[in-house]
């Protein structure tokens, strides 16, 4: 019998889960299509219309993240990412949901014809519920750990401010300003989010599933493209 792996430090886990970015959505060829300005205005319309179901489930994610978490200071500041999403209302901070549907907007799409959902194709449905339903069963540290996608996002919003105005100049800027906002806030997120992954998974054994969980989450990410990709050939 082989003994059992040791256990990575601190350090070398986090590289561990920072590598997985080689398969960030990022790295998908309708992605790669979009950052290039190789998409069509039916293509962008169908990208931003079925991502907007995982814009408005992300807050049911959290809420289920809350709800297993008996931790309150955990509890005090993942209530804000709800809020991010959310807005607080009453003329203040919008919130990332109405920031989508300006993008939405910006690129031609209804604000009704957006919250109807009738665009949503069933992967990208059945992805993004996989998701939410992963969250609401786990323990809640898996559940953060799979939200560690975010540690790749502030660069695939970057690309877009930097590559959307140059290629599709019939979108106003003004529609990209949920790109602007959610780079901050990702790496917020992404602090605390680690720092709780860091701590949970300690034997070896634990750390790989921490990669799993990650894994899994890129897979969602990718198949929801997959679906998108295949819907507007
Ligand atoms: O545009 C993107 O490619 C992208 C990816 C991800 C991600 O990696 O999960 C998120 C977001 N955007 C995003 O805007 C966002 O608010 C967000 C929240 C989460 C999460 O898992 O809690 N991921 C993401």
């Amino acid at each position: 019998m082989t003994a059992a792996a040791p256990r990575w430090s601190r350090n070398e886990f986090e590289s561990q889960l920072r590598a997985r970015g080689a398969g960030y959505h990022i790295h998908h060829p309708f992605n790669v299509k979009m950052n290039s300005g190789q998409l069509r205005e039916d293509q962008i319309r169908g990208w931003v219309a079925n991502r907007f179901y995982y814009q408005v489930n992300i807050p049911l994610k959290d809420g289920a993240i809350i709800s297993n978490c008996p931790d309150r200071e955990t509890r005090r500041k993942w209530v804000s990412r709800i809020l991010d999403h959310d807005g607080h209302g009453g003329g203040g901070d919008e919130g990332g949901i109405e920031a989508w549907v300006r993008l939405g907007e910006a690129v031609g799409l209804e604000r009704d014809e957006l919250w109807s959902q009738r665009h949503v194709v069933p992967g990208v449905r059945f992805a993004v519920d996989a998701y939410v339903n992963f969250a609401r069963r786990v323990p809640w540290q898996e559940a953060v750990c799979s939200s560690l996608t975010e540690m790749f996002a502030p660069q695939i919003h970057k690309d877009r401010l930097a590559n959307w105005p140059v290629h599709y100049g019939w979108i106003a800027p003004e529609g990209l300003q949920y790109f602007r906002s959610r780079i901050s806030l990702a790496e917020r997120d992404v602090e605390h989010g680690l720092q709780v992954t860091l701590d949970y998974f300690s034997s070896r054994a634990q750390q790989e599933r921490a990669l799993d969980i990650l894994q899994f989450k890129l897979d969602i990410l990718w198949s929801m493209l997959d679906a998108i990709e295949k819907a507007y050939p």
